[in-house]
Order: C-alpha cells, then structure tokens, then sequence
C-alpha cells in the first residue's frame, strides 16, 4: 500500500511520460496538489524547456510554474492561432465517459478555458477520482457565479433538484464566501448520482426526479443567467472538436489514478 500523495506522483509520472512531446512549445498546467506531481515529472525529464511556455489556470497554478524555473504565460497573452500542444490538470471526479467534475479548490473556469485550447487534455488524479458515475464519491457540483446574481442561481439550481445548494465560505466563515480568481463566488451544488451513456442506452431518462445525465444538466446550469461557468468538464474531447473544426475540447483524452497498490490505471476516451 502507498499513501495518496504518493499515487498521486507516480500517475503523474506516467501522464507526462506518455503525453508531453518532447519538443512541446505550449503547455497547459491546471490547479490543486496533483498538479505539483506533474510539474515535477516534467522538470524531472531534464529536457531543454527554455523555449516553452506554460499556460496557468489560476493565481496557485502561475506561481508553482514561475516557482519550478518555468515560463508562466497567461491565457489573455497567447498569441492569435496558437494551439496548446498539451494541458494537464486534477479533477475531483471522472466518470467512465471521461467526462469529470472540477472546481473543489474554487477553480474551473481558467481551467476549461485552458483544456479546451490544447489538442490533447490529460487529467491525473488518485483512486478516489475514479468511479462510473460522477457524484458517486465527490457530492457538488461547483458553479462559479457572479456575487450579484449568487441567491438567484441558488434558486434556479434548486429548480433543477440539487439539493440544498450553498455558497462556498472561506475556512474561516466570518470571512465570508471563498472568492474565484475571477473574483466570483463558487456555490456548491449537491445533485443525485448522474447518468452515463450507457444509462441512457439502458432506457433511463435525463431529468426525472433531478436525476441528471452529464451533459444535459452541464447546459442547464450554463444557461442560468449569473453564471460564469460549471464544474462539469464533458462533450468533446480535443481532437474530436478539432475534426469538428474547433480547437478544443472540455473532456480529457486520457485520465491516470494513481492505486493504492502503486499501479496506476488508465482510462482513455473511445476515438
Ligand atoms: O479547483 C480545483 C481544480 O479543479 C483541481 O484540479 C481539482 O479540485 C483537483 O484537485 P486535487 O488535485 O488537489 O485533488
């Protein structure tokens, strides 16, 4: 048996072995403590990384690049045109459709945007991210919604069958809601165990009883005027949404869990 961290390190290990190309001039780095795992394994292959640049999803992830010798580059400076090659980041959840819940440490937003700029999107997590279905284990979806509008969105996601929805306080409650990189408020948002692909070919349906599939309900919240974006990261995968003549996708390619065991087990997306 070997401790969280631990996994943690070796699946983001066989991430960067396995995904980061060599000759790789932009890179995504996502937020959270695996993260750190991957950022080590890169600098770890002891490749010259003068000449690339590495994109930030948030204030954490900036400095723990600018801190490992890397060049930070924000996603408001990349120039017109350019693809990330590659983005790495945590989840809080993925499902056997690849499709993963996000935003536990009041980031998602900088990370969607990132993912969804890089051909190829790897998540790296631990055995308690992995499960069938998401809201098995992690219990909210994360929503990151604008202060004004916070009590009207709680509202609506109530319409929707979460369950007692909440705004997320900083540890300390008098020091009132935890704030985004964006300045913006994260309401979590218990909801049912969610549908796959494969309970909708089995005849469920999406919606009854509050009880979501993934994608359907990651449009009903994106809809909720007020909010900036959800925690939900699902549909395409990047080179499905280049085929489709985008750039690309919110879904990863791959995802890597670190086991207990030392193993670490692998789920890719059907091409
Ligand atoms: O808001 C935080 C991000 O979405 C993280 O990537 C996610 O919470 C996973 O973080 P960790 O690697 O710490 O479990």
């Amino acid at each position: 048996m070997i401790d969280v961290e631990s996994a943690k390190r070796a699946a983001a290990q066989a991430a960067v072995a396995n995904h980061y190309p060599k000759d790789a001039r932009w890179v995504g780095i996502g937020s959270g403590t695996t993260i750190i795992y991957v950022v080590e394994a890169i600098k770890a292959l002891g490749i010259d990384t003068a000449a690339t640049r590495y994109v930030p999803t948030g204030y954490q992830s900036r400095q723990l690049i600018i801190g490992s010798g890397l060049t930070a580059v924000e996603f408001d400076a990349i120039p017109p045109g350019v693809v990330l090659d590659v983005a790495f980041d945590g989840a809080d959840e993925v499902d056997d459709d690849l499709n993963c819940i996000k935003g536990g440490g009041a980031c998602l937003f900088q990370e969607k945007l990132v993912a969804m700029q890089a051909k190829e999107f790897i998540c790296v997590a631990d055995s308690r991210k992995l499960q069938h279905r998401l809201l098995t284990n992690w219990k909210c979806i994360p929503v990151e919604v604008a202060p004004i509008a916070a009590y009207r969105v709680l509202d609506k996601l109530k319409e929707l069958g979460s369950i007692e929805p909440v705004i997320r306080t900083n540890l300390d409650e008098k020091e009132g809601p935890r704030k985004t990189d964006q300045d913006f408020f994260i309401i979590d948002a218990p909801f049912p165990v969610m549908l796959t692909q494969a309970d909708l070919a089995a005849g469920k349906v999406s919606g009854q009883n509050g009880v979501w599939e993934v994608n359907e309900l990651s449009k009903k919240i994106k809809e909720i005027a007020g909010v900036l974006d959800v925690g939900i990261f699902s549909g395409l995968t990047g080179p499905q949404a280049t085929a489709a003549g985008g750039i690309g996708g919110q879904r990863p390619i791959a995802a890597y869990f670190g086991m207990p065991d030392g193993s670490v087990s692998v789920r890719m997306a059907a091409a």
